[in-house]
């Protein structure tokens, strides 16, 4: 029936009191109550302020090992990680492994690789497909997987705008020197390379070959790079990123990771560690002695297990925190 001045009786229509529902396209948006879930979710964030507040405006040093590179979700997740950081305003600089890749491509070329105490034998021949490896091929592939969530990375090695300088050194096997070849250490850094991409608002992805003095590039390991860089840029934090849970204290029994470890114990257990540890565990006490306040060994293979380390007081894998420090000290 027509409303008409004639009839001004209202149309008999059914008015529905109940509020629409919000609707996205055909699909209906319903909130499930979780009273439960919701007060985890809101613990897990406002337990993660402390360590917001610490991290915020300093820089944290990331090794990411090459074992740790190989899963797909792990790789994903790591670069998600490194953008949190960034957005969280927390300046992140990685600084990459490479062993199974350079490994790899030894292998392809009918190269058999060779470690002495951790540390590759590298020869004349050894030192360009090292060099080829990272910055070739493993570093534009970490710095594509960050630049998926934009164009944040930028790949630099060693060997770009004086960032390292190289001193060859050996590696320590049973407590004697080995001459392990064209492997250096860090002995000088030049962190304005770094420094102004930081500046300019962009992540640091940085290779482990290095000059000496005269030129000669070396191949430096990349735990022992990391932690060079990570004193020379006043770090707040060194996470090194690997394919175990931790430091075992007796490897390889699972049931003694360590949790926590000061420098003094450090250096006293690092002449009896094995292979990859030491290098790994030497860094991470080369960092806290030169005032990085901690460095932990974090299980690359669980993704986001940096996330955990970095923002839940549990945290996860061995911390390395200066001599005489209270056990599980809050920030
Ligand atoms: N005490 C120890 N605790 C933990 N891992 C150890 C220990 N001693 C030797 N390892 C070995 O060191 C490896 C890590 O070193 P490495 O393979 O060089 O890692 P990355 O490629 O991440 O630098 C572990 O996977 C483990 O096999
Ligand atoms: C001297 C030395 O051993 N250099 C390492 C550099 C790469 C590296 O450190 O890679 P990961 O972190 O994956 O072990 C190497 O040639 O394998």
């Amino acid at each position: 029936m027509t409303n008409t001045a004639q009839d001004p009786t209202p149309p008999d229509v059914a008015i529905d009191e109940t509020p629409p529902r919000r609707t996205i396209g055909t699909h209906r948006v319903m909130r499930v109550n979780d009273p439960a879930g919701d007060a985890a979710k809101v613990a897990v964030l406002t337990g993660a302020l402390p360590w917001l507040r610490e991290f915020h405006g300093n820089v944290v040093v990331v090794k990411y090992g090459g074992h740790a590179m190989v899963d797909e979700e792990c790789r994903r997740a790591f670069a998600e990680d490194m953008v949190f950081l960034r957005t969280c305003g927390i300046y992140p600089v990685v600084v990459h492994g490479g062993g199974p890749q350079i490994s790899a491509m030894l292998n392809r070329l009918g190269i058999t690789s060779e470690f002495r105490g951790g540390l590759r034998v590298t020869t004349e021949e050894t030192i360009d497909v090292v060099r080829m490896v990272l910055t070739g091929q493993v570093s534009p592939e970490v710095v594509g997987l960050i630049n998926e969530h934009g164009p944040l990375a930028v790949g630099l090695s060693g060997e770009d705008g004086g960032l390292f300088t190289a001193e060859r050194t050996h590696a320590v096997v049973e407590g004697e020197p080995v001459d392990v070849g064209l492997v250096g250490d860090v002995v000088a850094v030049d962190p304005t390379p770094v420094t102004a991409l930081i500046e300019a608002g962009h992540i640091p992805v940085v290779a482990t070959v290095a000059p000496d003095a005269e030129g000669q590039v070396h191949n430096v390991n990349a735990d022992t790079a990391a932690a060079a860089l990570a004193v020379a840029l006043g770090a707040v934090k060194l996470v090194v990123l690997t394919d175990v849970e931790g430091l075992y204290a007796n490897w390889p029994d699972r049931d003694s990771l360590v949790e926590q470890i000061d420098a003094t114990e450090l250096a006293e257990i690092l002449p009896t560690l094995d292979a990859g540890m030491i290098p790994k565990m030497a860094a991470c006490l080369r960092a806290v002695e030169g005032g990085v306040k901690r460095a932990t060994v974090v299980d690359g293979r669980l993704p986001h297990a940096l996330l955990l380390e970095m923002f839940t007081t549990e945290g996860t894998g061995t911390m390395v925190v200066p001599a005489d420090q209270e056990e599980g000290a809050a920030p």
